[in-house]
């Protein structure tokens, strides 16, 4: 259940994750590409997950079709902004959008800082005609490798006033967070917030690691944090939010059902944890699915999914200023 008294914020959303599908088609054409199908009905078995995927690497290949039609930068600028008109038709009041230059860039050989300019730009533009407070938070694809993400991190601190955090993204299990702990030094230097992908497909080591080396202040899943009680109660201590993402578990097989899903035992542990969406348009859900039919799934009650969004707020990388705004807003609604 929603609380329209309070805002509702998605801070664990992938922008090159949730191109639509009638821009692909549109996109594809326009690019001369040969996409796997010409219309709406035929396109979407490839770009979205249908039923669920047998294992997190098989989940992610649904993105490619969304990126493989980026051919230029204001081809990026369009499914940034599209993006912000998608936060309004969905009914969020704020979002922390992230995305991976790389993967942006990688299909068409586009220069990946090239693509994170396009973005702010399309971001920005959102912005002014939709009237949604937004934040970028840029992702390292772990997927294609250390000299990759080296590249995407200096693509990204070249415009770092533009954006609030990192993240980690992509194979958990195939590239494991020791490969990045340079990296994220640099991200700690340029005073940057960190959030990462971890424990989703591989252990609760993986978190201990994202926090102890990566230096995580949030963790993108955190599922089986649930495995560990020493790690919860460090979590909760610590303040660490968890960044929940139901649907997207279920469809990763990262839990088998929703209803086994470990949120309920976060939330009584006193994590900070907060639903959030994840792929939408790969996932073909939005938010509000998430907070009814999804947490209904989960077994929370309506206190708690309260709780899910008074914990985004407290997890937002925002100023004590704009999170009394935030809140200001929704209770004026009311
Ligand atoms: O649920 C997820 N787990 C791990 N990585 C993901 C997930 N969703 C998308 N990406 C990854 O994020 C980048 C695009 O923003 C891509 O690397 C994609 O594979
Ligand atoms: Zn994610």
């Amino acid at each position: 259940m929603i609380d329209p008294s309070l805002p509702l914020l998605d801070l664990h959303r992938h922008l090159d994750g949730n191109i639509r599908p009638a821009t692909i088609l549109d996109l594809g054409q326009a690019f001369n590409m040969v996409l796997p199908a010409t219309t709406l009905e035929g396109l979407r078995p490839h770009v979205q997950v249908l039923d669920n995927a047998p294992d997190l690497v098989s989940f992610l290949a649904k993105l490619d079709w969304g990126v493989k039609v980026l051919g230029d930068y204001d081809a990026c600028r369009r499914v940034a902004y599209e993006n912000v008109e998608d936060l309004q038709t969905a009914g969020i009041d704020y979002a922390e959008l992230r995305f991976s230059p790389g993967y942006m860039a990688m299909s068409h050989n586009l220069d990946p800082q090239g693509v994170v300019e396009a973005v702010i730009d399309g971001v920005a533009a959102g912005q002014r005609d939709f009237g949604i407070p937004v934040k970028l938070i840029g992702i390292m694809s772990r997927t294609f490798g250390q000299a990759a993400c080296e590249r995407e991190l200096a693509a990204c601190l070249a415009h770092q006033d533009k954006l609030v955090a990192m993240d980690l993204a992509g194979d958990e299990l195939g590239f494991p967070g020791e490969l990045f702990n340079d990296h994220f030094k640099r991200v700690r230097d340029a005073g940057l917030h960190i959030t990462v992908h971890a424990g989703e497909a591989a252990g609760s080591d993986s978190i201990w690691q994202a926090i102890r080396q990566l230096g995580a202040e949030r963790i993108g899943h955190g599922v089986k944090a649930v495995e560990d009680e020493r790690l919860l109660d460090y979590l909760a201590e610590r303040r660490i939010g968890i960044e929940s993402c139901l649907t997207s578990n279920l469809q990763t097989s990262t839990v088998a059902d929703i209803a086994a899903h470990p949120i309920h035992r976060f939330l009584a542990k006193g994590v900070l944890a907060c639903l959030n969406t994840d792929d939408p348009a790969v996932e073909g859900i939005e938010l509000r699915h998430e907070y009814t039919d999804a947490a209904a799934r989960a077994g929370l009650s309506a206190a708690q999914t309260r709780q899910c969004q008074e914990n985004a707020l407290q997890m937002a990388f925002i100023s004590p200023a704009e999170r009394a705004a935030l809140l200001t807003a929704s209770a004026e609604r009311e």
